[in-house]
């Protein structure tokens, strides 16, 4: 037998603000990981998008060691995971890894509904889950109240959840003491053949593919040949090591361990998450379960503001999908916007980082079109299409039934605001499951149609909530609904970048607000310009741009230069975000008008 006693494998989930990456910060101070001044407000969101945006996006690991009370020095490996709605599938992921985890509710506010789905995940998995109660410090904090919660709403015993504050450090060696008591070690064989499974790969421009993996069985050290199971390629070990939090290359990752490899892995797709790694002498060592397949929710056109673009924005988007197993795209050609791509997303919040990725870090001017989800279409002849782009939806006449995409959603809210969410619920054409009173939180149910609900729904429910509603949701089934396209005319040719797919309710309504916001968001040009909606043949709303009558220039009077060079730069700048569609040019602002429709 392999002595794995002194290994704790562990997660956080908390819900998004809930403290997590403040007390996995402690954790590192603690244990000593880094040195005050090294320590970066942190560390583990280390994109710096991450940092702008507060939220955690990839899962990132991290190897500390613990000296507990009974003497013991254990080895910590933590598996960062997101808290956003949008990420679910890389929370369970990064659980695939653990034996527990950590369950960490803000003691003020209590639990929240994401919090409940990534525990039920964790259960699922065989986790042992463990309560902590952050933000003792608050007067708010109400540690009697949140206990109930947690037994009631996810039902597991939060009795001697341990209390804490990341930010003041109080209680957080309790946490740390508690873990490795509860958390049970891992099991494994080191003498076994190698069997790892790969949480996380990501490319480095400098050492090529890095993955993150948990050792099952066996141990992989520098000159190892490791075999990826899928691909069936041979790599050699370049090196093998640990994030404590810095980058540490170790002598070898044994069983029970989470660490990085680095195999000289150049081609993009050579290492996927969910694969299996072995030695290339043992190729009959079976996979591991893998991971499902991520199905992304949301679709949008991305087009390169220039057509020279293309080739690079292509390389950025192959190497998005390394880092990124959610991301999934082909190549779209639009009438209006030329060559792109169709990429699916796991929701708004991801599809606004990819593409501000692709614009910082490679450098693009991008358009992005409205975001759709997929629809399922049967077609007279008995076919079944799935259809995410509505400029590409069959002719009416040879569809026998559009179905749309609908949701099972999980709503927590405080009973105050209960009325407020249900109104929203029944505007986004939702049907009521299931509602329970626990304490003084209320749990609804609903079915909702997809569609309303990627877009903004989760917005406008925390605004009708004052914040305090949360939500979970995740897909059902396909269901028939009267949908039908709506087309948006520009001086009377059809672009069919701007084209939706809505409900026949809503259609004339939808078609009037859209085309009074593009009137808003399409600048004044040199002549007018006519903005339709229209149904199949029939028009149902229609405003006009009224045209320009000064040149910007004229303003000038002819004698300052700088001024004049001033106003030609904010317009070039201006321009970027544009694209010329027939003889008009439109702002990105006006292909994305459709998420100010509301309702
Ligand atoms: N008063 C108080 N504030 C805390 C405590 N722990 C965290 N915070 C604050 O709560 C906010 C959110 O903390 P984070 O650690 O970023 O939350 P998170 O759960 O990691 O959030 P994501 O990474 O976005 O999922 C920050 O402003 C922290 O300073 C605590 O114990 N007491």
């Amino acid at each position: 037998m392999s002595d794995l006693s002194h290994i704790r494998n562990f997660s956080i989930i908390a819900h998004i603000d809930h403290g997590k990456s403040t007390l996995a910060d402690r954790f590192i101070q603690i244990c000593g990981g880094l040195a005050d001044r090294e320590m970066e407000a942190q560390v583990l969101d280390s994109m710096d998008l991450e940092r702008e945006r507060g939220i955690t996006i990839k899962a990132h690991s991290v190897t500390l060691y613990y000296k507990a009370n009974d003497g013991k020095t254990y080895q910590l490996n933590f598996i960062d995971t997101p808290g956003h709605v949008d990420f679910t599938y890389e929370v369970s992921r990064s659980l695939a890894a653990c034996e527990g985890a950590l369950l960490v509710v803000d003691a003020g506010q209590g639990v929240e509904a994401q919090s409940v789905a990534n525990c039920y995940t964790a259960i699922e998995q065989g986790l042992e889950v463990m309560p902590v109660l952050n933000k003792m410090d608050l007067p708010q904090a109400d540690p009697d109240k949140v206990k109930a919660e947690i037994e009631h709403i996810i039902g597991i015993d939060a009795s001697d959840a341990v209390p804490c504050s990341a930010k003041s450090g109080m209680g957080v060696e309790d946490v740390l003491q508690r873990l490795v008591q509860t958390i049970p070690a891992p099991e494994g064989e080191i003498d076994a053949p190698l069997q790892a499974l790969i949480i996380d790969s990501w490319f480095d421009n400098y050492l090529g593919v890095v993955s993150l993996v948990r050792v099952r069985h066996g141990r992989v050290k520098k000159g190892d040949k490791i075999l990826v199971k899928s691909t069936g390629k041979v790599h050699q070990v370049d090196s093998v090591g640990v994030f404590s939090p810095k980058h540490t290359v170790t002598v070898d990752l044994k069983a029970g361990e989470v660490g990085f490899i680095i195999a000289g892995i150049k081609e993009i797709l050579g290492a996927p998450v969910g694969d299996t790694l072995t030695l290339s002498s043992t190729p009959d060592v079976p996979m591991l379960p893998g991971f499902q397949r991520i199905k992304p929710q949301v679709f949008a056109g991305l087009f390169p503001v220039s057509s020279d673009d293309f080739e690079d924005f292509r390389d950025a988007l192959q190497k998005l999908t390394l880092n990124d197993a959610a991301l999934q795209y082909e190549p779209e050609s639009s009438d209006a916007l030329g060559f792109g791509f169709r990429i699916g997303f796991l929701g708004m919040l991801h599809m606004e980082i990819i593409q501000e990725r692709l614009e910082r870090e490679y450098d693009l001017d991008l358009i992005t079109t409205a975001p759709t989800v997929i629809y399922e279409v049967v077609l007279k002849n008995g076919d079944v299409v799935h259809v995410d782009n509505p400029s590409k939806l069959p002719d009416v006449s040879s569809i026998d039934e559009m179905r749309e995409p609908i949701v099972q959603a999980n709503i927590l809210v405080p009973q105050d605001h209960l009325g407020n969410v249900i109104t929203l619920c029944i505007e986004r054409r939702g049907v009521q499951r299931d509602m329970q009173f626990l304490g003084s939180q209320v749990q609804v149910r609903y079915d909702l149609p997809m569609s309303e609900v990627v877009l903004d729904f989760f917005d406008r429910l925390k605004s009708v909530s004052r914040g305090y509603a949360s939500l979970d949701y995740s897909f059902d089934r396909f269901q028939a609904a009267n949908l039908v396209r709506l087309d948006v005319l520009i001086n009377g040719d059809k672009v069919d970048a701007l084209a939706l797919i809505v409900h026949r309710d809503n259609a004339h309504y939808k078609g009037r607000v859209l085309t009074e916001k593009m009137k808003e968001l399409i600048p004044r040009q040199m002549f007018d310009v006519a903005i339709q909606a229209a149904i199949g043949g029939q028009i149902v709303a229609r405003t006009t741009v009224k045209a320009l009558r000064k040149n910007v220039l004229a303003k000038c009077y002819g004698g300052d230069v700088s001024r004049k060079r001033k106003l030609l730069e904010k317009q070039k700048a201006g321009k970027k975000r544009m694209k010329q569609v027939g003889n008009v040019e439109i702002p990105q602002d006006a292909f994305l008008a459709v998420l100010k429709v509301d309702g």
